[in-house]
């Protein structure tokens, strides 16, 4: 039997959750981290509107619709909004809180959702000017 193309095409869908955080890493002295964080190492922390994005492959002509809405809510609206990222998410008590390793949390939290494999990309805005995009790649540290 020979084998069959199909078009793949990407489906997004965000949505907007409201956290605060503190940039501090336990691995630094407090000048160390307010010198690499500035501002967002302020000790009472700091808040943000962020918007979470899943981007997931589908087969265009199997025309069958996802439920996408259920996983972005476990993912991301039980966990995160309205939280203390560093105080309320144990993932955070030893991972700085920065959008990207928020992206990498949620990553993880929706491949364990998802079906296997249909995960593209995840993107998380932060800001007007900071966007952090996740496709899962891993790379290797010394
Ligand atoms: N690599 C990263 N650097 C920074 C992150 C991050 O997630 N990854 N996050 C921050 C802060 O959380 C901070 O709140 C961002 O705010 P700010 O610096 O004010 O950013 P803006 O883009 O809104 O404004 P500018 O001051 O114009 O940059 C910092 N760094
Ligand atoms: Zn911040």
């Amino acid at each position: 039997m020979s084998p069959r193309s199909a078009r793949l095409a990407r489906l997004s869908r965000s949505v907007t959750f409201s956290a605060c955080h503190r940039l501090h890493s336990k691995s630094l002295s407090d000048e160390e981290n307010l010198k690499l964080f500035g501002k967002c190492n302020n000790p009472n922390g700091h808040g943000h509107n962020y918007k979470g994005r899943k981007v997931i492959s589908i087969l265009a002509p199997a025309g069958f619709v996802v439920v996408t809405v259920l996983s972005l809510q476990e993912a991301i609206m039980e966990p995160l909004d309205h939280k203390n990222l560093d105080k309320d998410v144990p993932y955070f008590s030893e991972v700085v809180s920065t959008t990207e390793n928020i992206a990498v949390f949620i990553w993880d939290s929706l491949q364990k959702l998802l079906p296997q494999g249909i995960l593209y990309k995840v993107e998380v805005q932060e800001t007007e000017q900071n966007v952090v995009v996740y496709k899962g790649e891993e790379t290797i540290v010394k």
